[in-house]
């Protein structure tokens, strides 16, 4: 049984004081205990928000990492320091790194492994853009992100993966997938992990969905047989609709 993992990606907002609000808020009433509750977080603010959440069903990520545990990268952060502070997981290869700053496939590939040698849930972004998906190219173009990515893993590494299925054009436009279009590509995912290593491995793998992700369409989303989550940004950035969204994927009473 999967259990429900809902991201939320803040992206380049909120300072330390704001993200600190942001969870005090958050945590004034009890989160449920059926979801799985991340906020990946911009890196300065990582250390407030770990001892802000610990003890409670909040688990604090990052939006990226570098494969090196240390050396002359000025500017980047690595496995080792991300686990001193208490993070425990990490987006690797969002589109908008892979497109403003020219993260390849094999970047990727190199991010993920290093980051579950280090301890931490790698979240690995896939998805397809508006051009390609025209072309009739999302299942070639998903095949082999999910490849290069995860090609060299064991089983057990795989395991513990998490997949975003986020179409470009999906995200931060309002134009969501639709639900059935999503769990088509999951299902994909899931099935490009079966081919690699097997059917035990790839039912374990949760995969999300993300693209405009709202309180009032998550539902349509996790009703889907190969969708366990998602990975949300605009409707993650007030404790309310975050909230909203861990509410409405949860099956406790309200
Ligand atoms: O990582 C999150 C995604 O890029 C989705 O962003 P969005 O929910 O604002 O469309």
């Amino acid at each position: 049984m999967r259990k429900p993992i809902i991201a939320g990606n803040w992206k380049m907002h909120k300072t330390v004081a704001e993200a600190e609000g942001f969870l005090q808020q958050l945590m004034e009433e009890a989160l449920p205990h059926d979801v799985e509750a991340v906020i990946c977080a911009p890196f300065v603010t990582l250390q407030a928000l770990v001892i802000q959440s610990a003890g409670r069903f909040v688990s604090i990520g990052a939006q990226n990492v570098h494969w090196e545990a240390e050396g002359a990268f000025t500017g980047e952060i690595s496995v080792p320091m991300l686990q001193s502070l208490g993070v425990s997981y990490v987006i690797i290869g969002h589109s908008e790194r892979r497109q403003y700053f020219q993260e390849s496939d094999e970047m990727v590939r190199l991010k993920t492994k290093a980051s579950l040698d280090g301890g931490l849930t790698p979240i690995v972004c896939v998805g397809e853009s508006l051009e390609e998906r025209e072309n009739g190219e999302t299942a070639s173009v998903i095949q082999k992100q999910v490849q290069q990515a995860l090609f060299d893993l064991s089983t057990h590494e795989v395991e513990r993966v998490v997949i975003a299925y986020e179409p470009i054009w999906a995200i931060g436009t309002g134009q969501a997938s639709t639900a059935e279009d999503a769990q088509e590509v999951c299902q994909l995912i899931r099935q490009t992990i079966a081919a690699l290593w097997n059917l035990e491995v790839a039912d374990q793998v949760r995969v999300q969905y993300g693209g405009s992700v709202k309180p009032d369409n998550i539902r349509t989303y996790l009703d889907q047989p190969d969708i366990d989550g998602a990975l949300v940004g605009g409707a993650s950035l007030t404790a309310a609709s975050y909230r909203a969204l861990l509410s409405a994927v949860s099956s406790e009473v309200k």
